[in-house]
């Protein structure tokens, strides 16, 4: 038998394989959120759009002020708004945040440190050109661009793009997706459970997962450990993007999954130096949808869900793979034999101010529980005999809860 797949050779090759999203719309910012932009994002404006205020008081020129003994007549005003022409020469203007500075202008005094003294203001003998001003263009120009193609677009990003003056973007048509678990012993969580059976969790861990990075994920239901109910559950399949079953991935001869996909597409890569995760398979279904076998064990299938399935989906989205890895400190020792490269379920924490990763009691693949407390994965490579406490470890961030100590 070939020698099993690295994980590094494992997602170069799946993600060598993946196409990219051709079908694109055009959506407006209020649908924007959380899609994939298909096309650069360009600024239409400037930003600032025009020099203005940063605070309220008044706009005046510098120089005019020793000659006139640091008190100037106030003529007129600037608000929000306004186009307020040019300042008269030798005079101040009463401005407010976000006003446009008038023309002739180059500084502002905030009106705490201006005393008014009827139509004349009087300010600081320290007042120097350039206070309290934004600039015209120095945050953005006009053109320029903001978002490369793949960029997906979170809360903060439509408030840039709405500042720019953009009001709708082309971002590509989400990928579809199927998913499917299969074994015999699987019963839906508020079933009667019969001896022998278990309640089932892969499939809705893996169609939340796929919504949240916007797919549109399609419950396919469960299919029993025979080829027959498993085609039938793909009949369909090859008019998805994604195809992502649970189970019956291994080696007994309940595992179905790859003789099936043989069938109706190709099985291109099959086991994986990966703890957990080991037999997880990669292929496709016809000529279009790409196919994922998650091994059934539920920390399994949710582990290579975020080394395989979650940046295959990104890159299809024009995006990148994006896998962050961090640094942290070990809380304890973890010892082990050599083998494949594990990620152990952990808890992550911040404790003066370093960034610490404690590997939970009950790594089996079928330990579920732990995962209460899983806010990270610690990754230990093949060769590695574990590590001692106070060990750099590389980690793999899944959420920021539990991090820290919350502060409000
Ligand atoms: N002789 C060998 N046996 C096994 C090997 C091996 O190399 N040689 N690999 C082991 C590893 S590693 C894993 S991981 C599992 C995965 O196998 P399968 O993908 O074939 O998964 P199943 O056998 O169908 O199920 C494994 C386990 O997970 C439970 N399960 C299945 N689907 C679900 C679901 N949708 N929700 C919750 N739990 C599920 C199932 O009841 C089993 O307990 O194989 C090892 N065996
Ligand atoms: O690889 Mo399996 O996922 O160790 O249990």
């Amino acid at each position: 038998m070939a020698a099993m797949l690295t994980l590094e050779q494992a997602q170069a090759e799946i993600l060598g394989a993946i196409r990219r999203a051709d079908a694109r719309e055009t959506v407006t910012l209020d649908r924007a959120s959380g899609r994939y932009l298909a096309e650069a994002a360009r600024a239409r404006v400037d930003h600032p759009a025009f020099d203005n205020s940063a605070m309220d008081g008044y706009a005046l020129r510098a120089a005019d002020l020793a000659g006139a003994g640091f008190v100037l007549p106030v003529r007129g005003a600037s608000s929000c708004g306004d186009a307020p022409g040019r300042l008269d020469p030798g005079a101040a203007m009463r401005i407010f945040t976000g006003a446009p500075l008038p023309e002739g202008a180059d500084t502002i005094v905030i009106q705490e440190n201006a005393v008014r003294e009827g139509d004349r203001v009087r300010v600081p003998e320290t007042t120097k050109s350039l206070q309290h001003l934004r600039r015209a263009g120095e945050d953005f120009r006009a053109g320029e661009t903001l978002y490369e193609p793949g960029r997906r677009l979170m809360p903060a990003d439509l408030s840039v793009l709405a500042t720019a003056g953009v009001d709708r973007v082309q971002v590509c048509a989400p990928a579809r997706a199927l998913v499917i678990s299969t074994g015999n012993e699987l019963t839906e969580p508020g079933a009667a459970l019969a001896p022998g059976r278990i309640y089932e969790s892969n499939r809705l861990a893996t169609l939340v997962q796929l919504r949240a990075l916007g797919v549109d994920a399609v419950d396919g239901g469960i299919a029993r450990d025979d080829a027959r109910s498993l085609r039938d559950a793909l009949i369909a399949a090859g008019e998805y993007d994604f195809v992502v079953t649970s189970g019956g991935a291994s080696v007994g001869e309940h595992d179905i999954v790859r003789d099936v996909i043989g069938e109706l597409g190709e099985i291109r890569l099959w086991k994986v130096r990966v703890k957990p995760g080991k037999p997880v398979a990669f292929g496709r279904i016809g000529s279009r949808a790409h196919f994922f076998a998650l091994p059934g064990n539920p920390v399994s299938s949710l582990v290579t869900f975020k080394l395989f399935v979650e940046p295959a989906v990104r890159v299809w989205h024009h995006g990148t793979a994006a896998c962050v890895e961090l640094t942290a400190r070990a809380a304890a020792a973890y010892r082990r034999r050599p083998d494949r490269t594990e990620f152990l379920r952990a808890r992550l924490y911040v404790e003066n101010g370093v960034l610490h990763a404690e590997a939970l009691k009950g790594q089996g693949s079928h330990m579920i529980g732990a995962l209460r407390h899983t806010n990270g994965l610690i990754r230990i490579e093949a060769e590695s005999e574990g590590f001692a406490a106070g060990e750099s470890l590389r980690v793999l961030p899944l959420t920021l809860e539990g991090w820290g100590r919350a502060i409000v």
